[in-house]
């Protein structure tokens, strides 16, 4: 039977007083690719930092790995969130930035070298990150991510400042990690990406008119593989279980 990874119910969050998420249901599986969309504003980022601990709901359960999501060491070791861009070591160049990721855990999913090459870094190795172009840092980051090993990945608009191309192959580097039986869940403004790497598709939509701003998630569209995938299988529902 296929591992729950991920089980949300009954999501709600309220930032400043507004409410923000209301009513979410939502599970993911281990080997699969979960792409939440939806407008600016509507509580992706929110969602996100809910599943990796960083953000308290105010009701609801959430179970990432089998428990509670915890900032512990324990809960890090296993879990990836690629948001806002990292802070770089001052003088570290982009080479070694990668060294020290995978200095530090002991089962490196790639070497300096490859993760280079894959992320298209090798001409930049020897320059700091703060020389290099917007998308450059945001390949840096997401190679950061993909070369320490993880069971879940969660991203925040990893799109972010990359070009058609390098979309194109993120989208099979994903896949490539879901494929090893991991788990990610991005946010994303891209539909070509999520389709491309097999996502299935969590729509989080706006308010009723007549209703307080809310965050509900709707039925997904599966992409192909993510479909045939999950033919058959019970995890990987995503639901609204309220609006
Ligand atoms: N710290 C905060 N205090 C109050 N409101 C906040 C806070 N952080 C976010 N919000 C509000 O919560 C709502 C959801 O924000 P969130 O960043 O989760 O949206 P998003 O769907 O990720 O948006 P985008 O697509 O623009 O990245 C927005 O209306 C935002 O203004």
């Amino acid at each position: 039977m296929t591992e729950t990874i991920i089980m949300l119910r009954g999501l709600r969050v309220g930032l400043g007083g507004n409410p923000v998420l209301r009513g979410i249901g939502l599970t993911a599986a281990a080997g699969e690719i979960v792409a939440v969309t939806g407008p600016n504003g509507v509580g992706k980022s929110t969602l996100l930092r809910c599943l990796a601990g960083l953000q308290s709901p105010d009701e609801g359960e959430i179970t990432v790995l089998g428990g509670p999501p915890r900032d512990t060491p324990a809960f890090w070791r296993d879990v990836v969130l690629v948001a806002d861009e990292p802070a770089w070591y001052p003088g570290l160049t982009v080479r070694e930035h990668l060294e020290l990721v995978r200095a530090v855990h002991p089962a490196p999913r790639m070497d300096a070298g490859e993760a280079l090459e894959t992320f298209g870094l090798r001409d930049r190795a020897d320059a700091v990150p703060q020389n290099l172009s917007t998308g450059q840092r945001q390949r840096l980051s997401l190679a950061a991510a993909l070369l320490r090993p993880s069971r879940l990945l969660l991203l925040d608009e990893p799109e972010r400042g990359l070009d058609a191309d390098f979309r194109e192959r993120l989208a099979a580097l994903l896949a490539g990690y879901a494929a090893e039986g991991r788990t990610v869940v991005a946010a994303t403004h891209d539909p070509g990406l999520a389709e491309a790497a097999g996502a299935r598709r969590v729509e989080l939509t706006d308010a009723p008119a007549d209703g307080p701003a809310t965050g509900s998630a709707g039925r997904g569209k599966p992409g192909r593989r993510a479909a045939r995938r999950n033919a058959g299988t019970a995890g990987g529902r995503a639901t609204r279980s309220a609006r």
